[in-house]
């Protein structure tokens, strides 16, 4: 892996841009006495209703007030309500959200038929009754606003912490014997941070809107302050006589509002990428996602899996749905999990990518791709690891892509994401990746939905998609078992020959074992989250030795004939070392050839023995 394919994603410009207007929106306020040219209230009616000029940048206003200066100080008024709208909000509705989320139950209920019956009522409307109430001001105003947010806040959290309260660590936090409080504020909370500030960013734009709204309706700051509402208001009168009034405080309140929206949606953005759990920040993050049990591991292959457990809880305590599996998969081999349904394949292959959903735990006494330990790593460190080193082919093509996307974006994302690739060049390497895995036509059919692919080419653009970062360990989870016969066929084509082009090894997750058998170099039965049968994939169906591996073969009538016809002996010679069959273009190591290529597990002189149609291989067993 190369050092490019590590590195962080880099913040988008627009976010970056809007960072950086709110920081010298900031500064300006503050240093507003030091910076502004004059004192924001005095009057020179010799300057009256001019447009800028060298003294007067911004020109000035029917007092001849300076516009730059009391904009410099309109800045602190916007900020100052901004933050104590926000910060009230945070500071009721947060609390609120996590207690109610965490307790459930009634509590919960009685807070959200509330929040519901005040959420029906418009926010401006609301802040009227509030001012009505208790008078006229800046703090009375910005006070209705951040009852509004607290209820919008203690939704956020609420949601939020319903989803992490059934995580697993919140189970072990309470077996530590971790009180409630001590759970709620530092196990959950800094689990929930991400969202909330994406939340509060938005909500700085939103309040600075309404303390412009609301001091030009004349319910702000007092008539004396300068403020941009209160700006815009008395321009109303005289823009006629002067039309440049009303421009910079409306520009001003357009782009704060705009640049504190942008920014939130570039944190939403960066967070989700960083994370991809939609809840990225807080201990999570440092929380390793597969947990090392200990143990000694081989060093040979490219995926070693060693003890690795995955557990639900349940009433009756964690269940292990799988538990204690070991194999090994060897650079450039296809691997097969077969098993009954609910046997754990899935989860078998979600837990060596570190994806098992919440609330499953994930155990291992070693999880290793390519001589690197993945136990003990965080969820973060493990979203590097994923599209590079592990990429993953899903059964269901139209379910795994995005259907409101062209199929080019999302090939290109990954590029973007892992390899730090322009959009452009992404762009290019989606297209060539798109031509290689076969669909024709591949740079016009970038711009194409995957509702215009049909299926077996939907699975080209997935498997695409999942070869973008050129990993070294595809997992493939019944990817053909939504295509027809004549798909399935080449799709596997398909993967094959990728595996030859690239190395790249495959676990292949199958019910179908006429497959397996077709394809698979070793193949591991599970039964039970357990496996219980390893071994070279035709001695595996020639001769089963466990007895669920025979009764799973004698089950599927279909696959049997299948495995059997794949399997089926000719009568043959051992041709000539060197002599490349025309049938036998999979594995450059298979330097024979028998009959048409379909040769069974029968010895042949010198010890040869075919071990799978389509390839012979010397000694192999
Ligand atoms: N989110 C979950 N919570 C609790 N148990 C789950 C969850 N997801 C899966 N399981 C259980 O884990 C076990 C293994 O599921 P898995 O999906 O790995 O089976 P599988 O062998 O891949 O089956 P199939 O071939 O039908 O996909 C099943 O008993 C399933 O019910």
């Amino acid at each position: 892996m190369n050092a490019d394919v590590r590195r962080r994603p880099p913040a988008r410009p627009v976010t970056v841009a809007c960072a950086l207007y709110l920081l010298v929106l900031v500064v300006t306020a503050v240093a507003a006495p030091v910076l502004a040219p004059y004192p924001p209230d005095r009057v020179d009616l010799s300057v009256r209703l001019t447009g800028p000029s060298a003294a007067h940048w911004l020109g000035a206003d029917e007092l001849g007030r300076d516009q730059l200066s009391r904009m410099m100080f309109g800045a602190r008024v916007a900020l100052a309500a901004s933050f104590e709208a926000v910060a009230l909000g945070l500071a009721a509705g947060v609390p609120l959200g996590l207690l109610v989320g965490y307790l459930g139950g009634w509590w919960d209920r009685v807070a959200m038929r509330l929040a519901d019956v005040a959420g029906s009522i418009p926010t401006l409307l609301f802040a009227f009754a509030i001012i009505a109430a208790l008078g006229r001001g800046l703090t009375n105003a910005m006070l209705a606003i951040s009852i509004v947010f607290a209820l919008n806040l203690l939704r956020v959290t609420r949601g939020a912490v319903l989803v992490e309260r059934e995580r697993a660590y919140v189970d072990a936090a309470r077996v530590l014997g971790l009180g409630r409080f001590r759970t709620m504020v530092g196990e959950i909370l800094p689990n929930v941070a991400g969202p909330l500030v994406v939340q509060a960013s938005i909500f700085l734009g939103v309040a600075q809107l309404f303390e412009a709204m609301l001091s030009f309706l004349g319910l702000g700051v007092g008539t004396g302050t300068a403020s941009w509402g209160q700006m815009l208001d008395r321009s109303r009168t005289y823009a006629a006589e002067q039309p440049w009034l009303p421009v910079f405080p409306g520009l001003a309140v357009t782009c704060t509002v705009l640049a504190f929206n942008l920014l939130g949606d570039g944190l939403r953005d960066a967070l989700g990428r960083a994370g991809d759990t939609g809840l990225p920040w807080g201990r999570s993050r440092r929380r390793p996602v597969i947990h090392a049990t200990g143990g000694a591991v081989s060093r040979m292959a490219l995926l070693t899996v060693r003890g690795l457990d995955v557990r639900f809880p349940s009433e009756d305590g964690p269940v292990a749905v799988v538990d204690g599996v070991s194999f090994d998969v060897a650079e450039g081999e296809v691997f097969g999990l077969v098993g009954e349904s609910g046997s754990g394949k899935t989860m078998t292959a979600l837990a060596v990518a570190g994806l098992v959903p919440a609330p499953g735990t994930i155990g291992a006494r070693a999880v290793r791709l390519d001589g690197r330990e993945l136990t003990g790593r965080s969820d973060a460190e493990l979203a590097r690891v994923r599209g590079p080193g592990i990429a993953m082919v899903f059964q269901d093509p139209w379910d795994a892509l995005s259907p409101v996307h062209p199929v080019g974006r999302q090939i290109a994302e990954p590029l973007r994401t892992h390899a730090g690739l322009s959009r452009r060049a992404a762009r290019e390497r989606a297209a060539e990746l798109l031509a290689q895995v076969g669909v024709p036509d591949a740079r016009r059919r970038l711009d194409d939905y995957p509702f215009q692919f049909s299926g077996g080419m939907a699975q080209r653009v997935m498997i695409a998609q999942a070869l973008a970062c050129d990993p070294r360990l595809l997992v493939a989870d019944e990817p053909t078992a939504a295509l027809d016969v004549t798909v399935q066929r080449q799709v596997l084509d398909l993967l094959l020959d990728l595996r030859e082009r690239f190395r790249t090894s495959i676990l292949l997750i199958s019910h179908d074992l006429g497959v397996v058998a077709e394809v698979c170099d070793r193949v591991a039965v599970m039964y039970a989250g357990q496996i219980v049968e390893t071994a070279p994939a035709s001695r595996l169906f020639a001769a089963p030795r466990h007895p669920y591996t025979a009764a799973l073969l004698a089950a599927t009538p279909r696959a049997t004939e299948q495995v059997a016809g794949a399997l089926r002996t000719l009568p043959g010679t051992v041709p000539e070392p060197g002599a490349r069959p025309a049938g036998c273009r999979f594995r450059p190591r298979c330097a024979f050839a028998v009959g048409a290529c379909a040769a069974g597990p029968v010895p042949f002189a010198d010890g040869a023995r075919c071990l799978r149609r389509d390839e012979l291989v010397l000694g192999r067993e």
